[in-house]
């Protein structure tokens, strides 16, 4: 399987002198093309800080992070900017939708500012939002849709520009129940039909069930990692309760 993402021994410090944080500790791991992966842990554990590295929006303070072989550990402000635009797609609890643009456009905003053809833009859209499901809603503005829908726009947002790699936080946590199925649905149709990478943060054990491999995160580290495999996603669902429990802390099972 082709790498798309190398996270080698990488540590992020909070702070400085007498109050130091390690949120992430000599952290190593890779995610290869199509995968799926969750990362769960307690809070504090450090998952949103690996996010946000990853996502270029902190800085990590030693190691080496490379997507598709690129090192973007000690890219300059200015290629940031174009290596979170063209290269990663992202799905927030919240949305993030622009609530003054209509549906069509927030999807397209992102190949609007990659420059990307009309002709081509509107292809990507029908293409994406077929797909989804969300065709019906492209004139209509983010305030008259229901959260789950939001969130499926949200998703062809992240696909429309073919990302290397989806980065998803806690996507479904403001969703009720019905609708965070729903989302990952979405998102499993979006890895095992649309073939893209993906890598969720969520403190969620049925929301992670739906991922084919999980690591948990402990202090920084990688304490432990469960695949799929052949497993029901309701046997994945009670390995990852049973990790949980073993795990401890303040880790939020639900
Ligand atoms: N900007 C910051 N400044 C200082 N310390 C921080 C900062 N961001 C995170 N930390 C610390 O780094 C550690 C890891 O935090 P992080 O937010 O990554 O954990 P998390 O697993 O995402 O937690 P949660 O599930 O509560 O969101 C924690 O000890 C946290 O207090």
């Amino acid at each position: 399987m082709k790498k798309r993402l190398q996270i080698d021994q990488v540590t992020k410090y909070y702070g400085a002198e007498a109050i130091v944080t390690k949120a992430l500790d000599s952290i190593s791991f890779e995610v290869g093309d199509g995968e799926f992966i969750a990362i769960m842990g307690a809070s504090g554990s450090g998952k949103s800080t690996l996010l946000n590295c990853i996502a270029t929006i902190d800085r990590i303070s030693a190691g080496n992070i490379l997507l598709d072989g690129e090192q973007i550990s000690n890219k300059k402000e200015r290629e940031l900017a174009d290596y979170r635009r063209d290269k990663l797609g992202f799905i927030f609890q919240e949305y993030n939708l622009l609530d003054t643009l209509t549906v069509e456009e927030n999807i397209t905003l992102p190949l609007n500012l990659q420059g990307v053809s009309l002709k081509e833009t509107e292809k990507r859209l029908i293409d994406i939002t077929d797909k989804l499901g969300i065709h019906e809603q492209l004139k209509k503005f983010p305030m008259a849709l229901s959260g789950g829908q939001r969130q499926r726009v949200a998703c062809a947002r992240a696909l429309i520009t073919n990302p290397s790699i989806i980065l998803a936080d806690e996507p479904t946590g403001a969703l009720d129940s019905a609708n965070s199925k729903k989302l990952m649905e979405t998102l499993l149709f979006m890895n095992e039909q649309l073939h893209s990478t993906i890598l969720m943060v969520t403190h969620d054990a049925l929301v992670g069930s739906f991922a084919k491999r999980v690591l948990f995160l402990k202090d920084g580290k990688i304490w432990n990692e469960l695949y799929r495999g052949n497993q029901s996603q309701r046997a994945m669902h009670e390995d990852i309760l049973a990790t949980m429990a073993l795990l401890g802390g303040e880790g939020h099972v639900s």
